[in-house]
């Protein structure tokens, strides 16, 4: 069996109806599943297995933007549902707040919910209706997707990031479909958790319905649709270059001035990627401006334990509240016409950060505090 078979205990193909053991929404999505919900049901069928984050637009920057988190509070109370403010991106906060705990099948009303596939876990984005419907019904079907299975072998070089992993990949899948498939990784398991959330969300952007990693307890011998190895000491820093994730090149091929850096995201903002990013910029000083946004209260807490945050601030950092941050460019440092933006995320869409003349590349946070510090894009390689 594929893992993602395991975890749902039926062969690829089938449609299967489960009882869902965790689902979730945030600031971004709950308006809409509110008003879909409303038309269907009264009461959220398991309110202590729902949760709400206050992520994307946080703390709220417009008044409309306000009333709406008003909303949510009054839903939530109603439904006897916990919201977190504050406390960061939700993706991150569910297995740091021990949400996970027991729990095989997930959903949650955004498209990085694959990031808990670290875990071990099924974990899947749904749209308000079917979210609303999950939540009204404690249930929900899936149809269970076809897997590719990805062989890691080796170790990361010192100045390569399972975001560089990432970037390979997805130049690899680029002209294979994975549109309603799994990834599966089996290898790698001396990353840390930090690194393989990293890997299980950016798998997302080859357009996967999901990503699951192997802990060490998956068969994984089922019938894949295709197997990819990977030697992890082959990989080199690389840039995704606007519009597309999967549009990779080599960073030392791309010389490019920046005028900011986001480091970052539910993507690269926990303490690994941190810590890597505090080690490079100790004692040097950034030449474009740089936000920092740490993924969570707990991660942020722990910067200041560390002296990352005295770190980073010597170097004339910004270091934002946790959260969604500038990712999806509606607050906190959006990109302005014209503007070149070095971005740790995961999407480099057409005005996916703020203007649509702006340009957005995407790199690990070791290339990208390097960069930062030249003003350019720069290979770590070069200067490490
Ligand atoms: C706003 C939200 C629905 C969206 C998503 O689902 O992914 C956001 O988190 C993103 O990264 O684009
Ligand atoms: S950090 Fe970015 S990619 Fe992640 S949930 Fe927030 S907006 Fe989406």
């Amino acid at each position: 069996m594929t893992i993602v078979e395991e975890l749902l205990n039926a062969k690829a193909g089938e449609a299967v109806i489960r009882e869902v053991d965790l689902i979730y929404a945030h600031d971004g999505t709950v308006p809409l599943i509110i008003e879909s919900f409303r038309k269907t049901f009264t009461r959220v069928r398991k309110p202590d297995k729902a949760f709400i984050f206050f992520d994307h637009v946080y703390p709220a920057p417009t008044v409309k933007i306000a009333n709406l988190q008003r909303e949510i509070r009054e839903f939530a109370r109603e439904q006897g549902i916990r919201i977190f403010e504050g406390y960061g991106i939700s993706h991150q906060v569910v297995p740091e707040e021990g949400l996970l705990e027991g729990a095989k099948i997930i959903i949650g009303a955004d498209s990085h919910t694959p990031t808990l596939g670290a875990f071990g876990v099924f974990a899947v984005g749904m749209g308000a209706t079917d979210t609303a419907i999950a939540l009204g019904l404690g249930k929900t079907w899936f149809k269970v997707p076809e897997s590719v299975r990805v062989n890691l072998e080796g170790r990361l070089g010192k100045n390569v990031m399972a975001m560089d992993l990432m970037l390979h990949l997805i130049g690899l899948l680029k002209d294979f479909d994975m549109n309603y498939k799994a990834l599966e990784f089996f290898g790698g398991l001396d990353l840390s958790i930090d690194e393989k959330m990293t890997i299980a969300n950016f798998s997302v952007e080859t357009n996967a319905k999901t990503a699951v990693l192997d802990n060490g307890t998956f068969s994984g011998d089922g019938d894949y649709l295709r197997e990819v190895t990977i030697e992890l000491g082959q990989i080199e820093p690389l840039v995704a270059l606007p519009h597309h994730p999967s549009n990779v090149e080599r960073v030392e091929k791309v010389k490019r001035k920046i005028d900011q850096v986001f480091i970052g995201s539910c993507t690269n903002g926990r303490l690994e990627q941190l810590r890597r990013v505090a080690e490079i910029l100790e004692g040097e000083e950034v030449s474009v401006r740089t936000f920092v946004g740490p993924a969570s209260r707990r991660i942020y807490l722990q910067m200041i334990k560390e002296g990352i945050m005295q770190r980073l601030i010597d170097a004339g950092v910004t270091v934002l509240p946790p959260g969604c941050g500038p990712c999806l460019g509606r607050h906190m440092g959006v990109a302005g016409d014209g503007e070149i933006i070095l971005s740790t995320t995961n999407r480099n869409f057409k005005g996916r950060m703020g203007s649509p003349n702006a340009e957005i590349y995407l790199a690990s946070p070791v290339t990208a505090a390097v960069s930062a510090i030249y003003g350019e894009i720069t290979n770590p390689e070069d200067v490490l």
